[in-house]
Order: C-alpha cells, then sequence, then structure tokens
C-alpha cells in the first residue's frame, strides 16, 4: 500500500476530493462513447464453484481491511469514469476498486493530463488503472492512435490487450497490436490505441505504419523494466522523445529500484507519484519457501518428486537459460510429467500457442525464463519455483525480478506459494542476498521427509 507520507510536497495537482471539475471534463469526451446494450452484462448469472465463492468471501475480508493493498474506501462510480466503461468493469466482476486503482484513476484522469509514476504490489490491479486511463482519454470520433501502451513482451501486451476488449466493450474502442507479426507488410495502424513492445514499436513507426502526430498518452507497464539502460531503455526514450508535446506519460510497476529512479523522473517531469515503502513490496498471500538440494543432479531429482507428490493448481517453473528450459522440460516428460516450456527465441505463434493453452488451464506447468516474469496474470497460477534464483545482467541477485517472478501467483488476494531451489554455496548466498534486500522470510521445506514437504506446502496453498 502506499505510504502517503512518501509522496512529494505539492506535486499533486488536484487532491482526491477537489477532482470532480476535472473529471467533467474528461468524462465529457468519453460521453461520446456508444452505448451498447447493458442487458448483456446482467445476463450473465453463471453459478460460482465453491472455490471461486471462497476466494471471493477472502477478496470482501481484504477489501475491508485498510491496510491490505485491495482495500478501497470507494466506489468504482465515484472515480469519474463514463458509465459504459463503469458497465466494462461491473461485467469483469470488479465489485470495488483496489488502492492503487483508487488513488491513481482520478490523478490520471484530471485535467490537464499530468504524468504519473505509480507503484503498486504485484497483481493488486495496476492494469484496469492504465486502461480505464487510456479508455477514457481517446476521442472515439478520431480514427488515430492516440494512446501507445508499451509492454516488455508480447505476452504482457496480448494481456493487456484482453483487458482492453474486455473494459472498453461498451464504447467503441478499436485497439490495434505493434508486436512482432501483427501487422501485415506495407499496413498501417488505424486504431484508437496501440499495444506493443518497444522493437516493433520503433519499426513500424519508421516505416510509417504508426502516425503519431495524435497521440496523448504513452504508457509504459513494468515501466523500471522498460527504463532499464541495460535493456529496453534506449528504445523506450527514443520512442518518448517522438510523441508530441504535451502528451500525458504514465508508468507503472510495482518495483522502481533507486538505480531507475533519477532516469524515471525525468522521463516522466513533474508526475504525480504513488509510491510504496521498501516494507511493502512483498504480497502477503504469497508465503515463500526454500529448498536445500545437494548438487545440480539432486536439484532436478527435487523438482521431478515435488510434481509427483503435489497436486498443484498451475505452475511456473523459472530457469535463467532457454536451454536450462528445454532440457528439463525433456527431462521431465521423460519421467511422465506434462509440462512444456517458453522463450524468447521460439517464433511468434508457437509462443502464443503455448501461453493460450497455458492460458485455459490446458497446460498445467510451464518452464520459461524471464521473459514472462513480469505482469502475467493468471489466476490458477498457485505455484511458482525459482530454479535459477534471479541474477541481474551482470550477475548480481536481483531481488526486483524475484518479486515479479513470485507474483506471477497471490493475483488479488489469492494464496500462492513460491519454492526456491539452491544447489550450492552460491546459489544458497544468491537467495539470501534477496531475502536481506527484502526483508523477507523464506522458510526451509525438507528434502528428506516428503511427508512433512508436502503438508507444508499444501497448508501453504490452502
Ligand atoms: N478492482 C478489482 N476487483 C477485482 N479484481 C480485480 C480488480 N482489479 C484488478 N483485478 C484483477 O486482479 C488481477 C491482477 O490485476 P493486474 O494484472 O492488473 O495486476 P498488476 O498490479 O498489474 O500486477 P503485476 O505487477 O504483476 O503486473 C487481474 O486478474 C484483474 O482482473
Amino acid at each position: 500500500m502506499a505510504d502517503s507520507s512518501l509522496l512529494p510536497r505539492g506535486k499533486f495537482s488536484i487532491s482526491l476530493d477537489d477532482s470532480a471539475d476535472e473529471i467533467d471534463a474528461v468524462t465529457d469526451n468519453v460521453n461520446k462513447l456508444s452505448t451498447n446494450d447493458a442487458a448483456a452484462a446482467a445476463a450473465e448469472g453463471d453459478m460460482n464453484s465453491e472455490a471461486e465463492q471462497e476466494v471471493e468471501v477472502r477478496l470482501a475480508d481484504l477489501q475491508a481491511d485498510p491496510n491490505s493493498p485491495l482495500y478501497s474506501a470507494k466506489s468504482f462510480d465515484s472515480l469519474g469514469l463514463h458509465e459504459n466503461l463503469l458497465k466494462g468493469v461491473y461485467e469483469m466482476k470488479f465489485t470495488k476498486p483496489s488502492k492503487i486503482q483508487e488513488r491513481a484513476l482520478p490523478l490520471l484522469l484530471a485535467n490537464p493530463p499530468r504524468n504519473m509514476i505509480g507503484q503498486s504490489q504485484s497483481g493488486t490491479g495496476k492494469t484496469a488503472a492504465f486502461v480505464l486511463t487510456m479508455l477514457s482519454r481517446v476521442d472515439y470520433d478520431v480514427m488515430k492512435p492516440q494512446a501507445l501502451c508499451l509492454a516488455p513482451s508480447r505476452e504482457l501486451a496480448r494481456q493487456i490487450m484482453e483487458v482492453v476488449q474486455q473494459m472498453g466493450k461498451y464504447t467503441p474502442v478499436k485497439a490495434a497490436y505493434a508486436i512482432k507479426d501483427s501487422l501485415e507488410k506495407g499496413g498501417k495502424i488505424d486504431a484508437h490505441i496501440v499495444i506493443g513492445t518497444p522493437g516493433t514499436v520503433t519499426d513500424l513507426i519508421r516505416k510509417r505504419a504508426l502516425p503519431l502526430s495524435d497521440m496523448k498518452l504513452m504508457v509504459l507497464d513494468e515501466a523500471d523494466n522498460m527504463l532499464d539502460q541495460q535493456g529496453l531503455g534506449d528504445q523506450t526514450v527514443r520512442l518518448k522523445n517522438q510523441m508530441p508535446k504535451g502528451c500525458q506519460f504514465v508508468l507503472f510497476s510495482a518495483t522502481f529500484p533507486e538505480n531507475v529512479q533519477t532516469f524515471t523522473k525525468r522521463f516522466a517531469p513533474e508526475a504525480n507519484e504513488i509510491r510504496l515503502k521498501a516494507t511493502e513490496l512483498t504480497v502477503e498471500g504469497i508465503k515463500q519457501f526454500y529448498m536445500d538440494c545437494k548438487n545440480e543432479e539432486h536439484r532436478f531429482e527435487v523438482l521431478s518428486e515435488l510434481y509427483s507428490l503435489m497436486t498443484v493448481g498451475q505452475s511456473i517453473i523459472f530457469v535463467r537459460r532457454r536451454d536450462t528450459a528445454e532440457k528439463i522440460a525433456q527431462r521431465m516428460t521423460k519421467d511422465g510429467h506434462a509440462i512444456v516450456f517458453l522463450h524468447g527465441q521460439m517464433d511468434s505463434a508457437e509462443r502464443d500457442r503455448v501461453m493460450d493453452d497455458f492460458r485455459k488451464g490446458d497446460i498445467k506447468v510451464l518452464i520459461t525464463t524471464n521473459v514472462i516474469a513480469r505482469g502475467i496474470d493468471i489466476q490458477q497460477v498457485n505455484l511458482v519455483i525459482n530454479y535459477d534464483i534471479p541474477l541481474d545482467g551482470d550477475g548480481r541477485p536481483d531481488p526486483e525480478t524475484y518479486l515479479h517472478r513470485i507474483g506471477r501467483t497471490g493475483r488479488f488476494g489469492r494464496t500462492g506459494a513460491s519454492v526456491n531451489f539452491v544447489h550450492d554455496r552460491k546459489s544458497n548466498e544468491q537467495m539470501e542476498a534477496i531475502q536481506n534486500a527484502l526483508g523477507c522470510d523464506i522458510i526451509k521445506v525438507p528434502t528428506d521427509d516428503w511427508e512433512d514437504a508436502r503438508k507444508i506446502l499444501k497448508k501453504a496453498l490452502k
């Protein structure tokens, strides 16, 4: 949850309560939205399963707890959103906003537009905050790209598109991808909202397939990653420099490490900021464990044993290298486990197929690299395994990537477990460094008493 004492004084152009006038201006624009039949929304009356009901009860409790990042004192109706967007939100079964949604939305929608740097724990609903902003800001009478959302992976871009379509269901929004293989040769993007990855966006602009003249809003999801100077940073900055004057820059992430903070502020000057304290970064619902393996070979055996003994919902295993992902998937398959791999060197169609199968639940175990460490939201994932402890580009323990990886479980109040595998002194030290940096407890699970191990993990997954 954000700590208001950390917010820079005087940076807010409005307070949460006196924002009605500014919000109206945005609402005027959105009034042009078409009014589709809302009956469709009401007609949906599926009986929830028992498990889902349990989650709903827990969620209601969390959303009533002021100490939870999901807590909100307000309703979606009071956040200045157009009624057609509210219909979309409610159809997604969102009853109350989370803390980040409640705090960020009025600031994001205020006029004149102001930049935003928003931080909130993994799985607390940042996507809705920026998607609703994009859907509120575009002028639907103008069929030109007006909002650009950048994400670090095609998987995340596709997921954001899904949210845009769902939330924008009762608007005439047209959204287009700018990801590899998304546009036919010689084609041109005509859509209100563009969602893409920096490389392809750069490419399309160069080919004059993505006009920027009407851009009003640029969103960076996983902003610290997008601005990382060892990675996507240069490309992202070059894109920013091409945006028209007055463009609003919106940056969201669960993590903004020290080393990107100055840069982030330069990227989004005069921004409203919503920040977390260092002690608030971990999500309570995610229980963290480690298993001490004797060596490389034992590490694999423990993994295989774990999957023989446990019935987990869905799980993601993270490794450092693509070839490790492939090798382990092959060995696990030989041992009789159903598992697939996903990494950045696969072709687009294959990546999409694997991800779609995993999302549908047809695949239960996915082994992957950091390519999907961030943002991916699959609520049934209740176990994350760090087969390799995450390291940064310089080979140092990487607490941010750790947080994002384990954050693939425990989404929006759900419970989940993460298990770190250590197999030698070095990996042990790496895990300890992460534990110290985050000040979190990582509890040992025995590798010589499987009954005990099963009990501990089962309890955490309840
Ligand atoms: N107000 C809400 N009520 C109920 N569910 C919500 C609400 N807001 C978001 N969600 C759900 O919570 C889940 C997590 O949201 P989202 O993916 O936006 O998290 P995030 O903060 O972007 O996480 P990450 O940092 O991992 O990217 C999604 O399944 C989303 O549909």
